[in-house]
Parts: C-alpha cells; structure tokens; sequence
C-alpha cells in the first residue's frame, strides 16, 4: 500500500482481499452490520455479546487512530441474532490519511459480507433551532471537500466495487430513517431527535464565523470532518446507509457569541448521550434486518 496523501486510490483489490481473508481467518463473526462509531462514541459497542476485539494496529494495512476519543478497535459481536461490526473510531483527511485509507475498512466490510453501515459522528450545529445534545437523522449530505476534488472514488474505477458514476440523491435510506425515528420516538427521544442535512468540512480547524454563514446559506443543518467519504464509499459498493450525528456544539454565527468551540466538549457531549445512543443503535441493528430492505 502507498502511504498517506495520495490524491487517488492507493489500496489495490489485493490489499483488501488481505485485510478481509486475515479478518475472516481469525474470527467466526460474519457482520451483517457495520457500525462506525463517530468521536467520543466507541461506547456504542457496549451493547453487543460475544465480543471480540482486534487493535487497529494488529489488522494488516489498516490504519490507525490517531484522535482523542478514537479508541483504534474492531469490535465484533452480535445483537440478537445479528453479527455485527463496529469500528471504534474512524479516520478523518486532516489526520493525513488519503481518503482511499480513510474508507478503506468500509470495502472490507463488504467484501466480509456486510449489508448495512450505520455511521455515527459528532457534529456542530448550523441551524440555529437545534441543541447540543440533539440527535440528528443524516438525510444528505454536502461534499465539499469532494467539489474541491478531494473524493475518496478518484482514479480509477473497480467495477468490482462499484460503477464509474454512482448515483448519491438516495445515499441513506429512507427505509432505515424511517426505522430510526420509529425506534428513537420508542425510546423517548423524540424530543431531541432531528432530521437534516451533514456537510464535511477537511478540518482540523472549527469554522469561521464567516465560514459557518456560508455553510447555513448552502443548506446546511449540522457540519463535522467525517463521515461523507464513508457514506460514499458504502453506497457505491451497494451497502445501506443510515447516518446519526450527535450535535455537540453550537457553531457561531454571530460576531458577539463569546462561546469557544473545542474537542473535550465535543467528547464530553458524546459521553453524555453515549447511553441513549448505544440502547438507540443496539434496537435498530435487532430490527433492521428484520423491517426493512
Ligand atoms: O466526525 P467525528 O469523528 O465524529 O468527530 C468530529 O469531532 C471532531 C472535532 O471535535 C472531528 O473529528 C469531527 O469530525
Ligand atoms: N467542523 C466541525 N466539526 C465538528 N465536530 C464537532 N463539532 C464540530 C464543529 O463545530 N465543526
């Protein structure tokens, strides 16, 4: 494998089918669902069974965490009768990572048999009438370090993965947004759950205040460092999507807001919510398989 910053894919089939028979070979779970767990949120695997964890450094060609509140693990185990996967922190372009490194344990899950991701992530709020501690349904996203040409499907194209132009307008299925406002309204969070619209910024600075006016003018409802190359490489792979993102900040739009963004609140607001979350993700993987496809 090539090393970091590569502006197209640096990962041949052949490191794949590495990683994927290595992961195979040392574990009988056969994931039918993957969970990405966002900053601050590894506790997510906390409700699974018949766990079995594997460091990032140990896995062949995977990369490793490098960000607080990004444990490094692969989890396995399973929920009910569903095998499951979760990744217990993901990788972000501002780490240095090309985006083929940053995806690259999306296309193992596929090729290990994965149907369903469902990814997580901490973002900041952009519109105004959300609160930290929301919980927001992912229904589309911005790419924008993907307009700038930074996209995780530049190079050439592996039919084996995916068609050369995939179609993005149903990225995260409707079937599994529906499911989560069901199971979250059971669960009483109805009252802190929204639904909108993610842009991915490269980071690793938080937004100007001229920056966040720009992002609530495009449309924006929340804005994080993550998930868009995830949720790309998943659908063009074929897999089902269902993003959450936990608002864990409010984004300054205004000149006066004396409030000063940083990365311990963001990891404090995901401890906060990490329970209702976790029970949240453990009842849609029970019920996922079962209600929708
Ligand atoms: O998207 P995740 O990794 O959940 O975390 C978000 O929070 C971190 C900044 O506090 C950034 O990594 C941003 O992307
Ligand atoms: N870019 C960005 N990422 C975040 N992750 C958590 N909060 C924020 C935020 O306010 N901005």
């Amino acid at each position: 494998m090539q090393t970091k910053g590569s502006p197209s894919c640096c990962c041949s089939f052949e490191d794949y089918n590495l990683t994927t028979e290595w992961l195979l070979n040392h574990t009988s779970q056969r994931p039918k669902v993957a969970v990405i767990c966002g900053s601050g949120l590894g506790l997510l695997a906390d409700g699974a069974a018949n766990k079995q964890t594997f460091r990032y450094q140990d896995i062949p060609n995977f990369p490793v965490s490098t960000v607080a509140g990004h444990e490094g693990c692969l989890v396995f185990g399973t929920i009910e009768d569903t095998s499951c996967v979760f990744m217990q922190g993901h990788f972000h372009l501002y780490e240095g990572y090309s985006l083929c490194q940053v995806t690259f344990p999306v296309r193992i899950f596929k090729l290990m048999g994965v149907e369903t991701v469902l990814v997580t992530n901490a973002s900041g709020a952009i519109c105004p009438d959300y609160k930290v501690g929301d919980i927001m349904i992912i229904k589309d996203h911005i790419n924008l370090p993907g307009f700038a040409g930074q996209h995780p499907l530049f190079g050439p194209n592996d039919e084996r993965f995916g068609t050369r132009f995939p179609c993005m307008s149903d990225a995260y299925s409707k079937d599994l947004r529906r499911l989560a406002g069901q199971v979250c309204s059971e669960l009483g969070c109805s009252g802190f759950l929204r639904e909108g619209v993610y842009c991915m910024v490269s980071g690793p600075n938080f937004e100007t205040i001229a920056e966040a006016r720009m992002l609530q003018v495009l449309g924006c409802d929340s804005v994080g460092m993550s998930t868009v190359p995830e949720v790309t490489v998943a659908k063009h792979c074929g897999l089902r999507v269902l993003g959450l993102s936990l608002i864990t900040n409010m984004v300054s739009l205004d000149y006066s807001r004396e409030e000063k963004v940083n990365h311990d609140e963001v990891l404090q607001i995901g401890k906060m919510r990490a329970e209702v979350l976790q029970r949240v993700v453990t009842e849609l993987i029970s019920r996922c398989s079962i209600n929708t496809h």
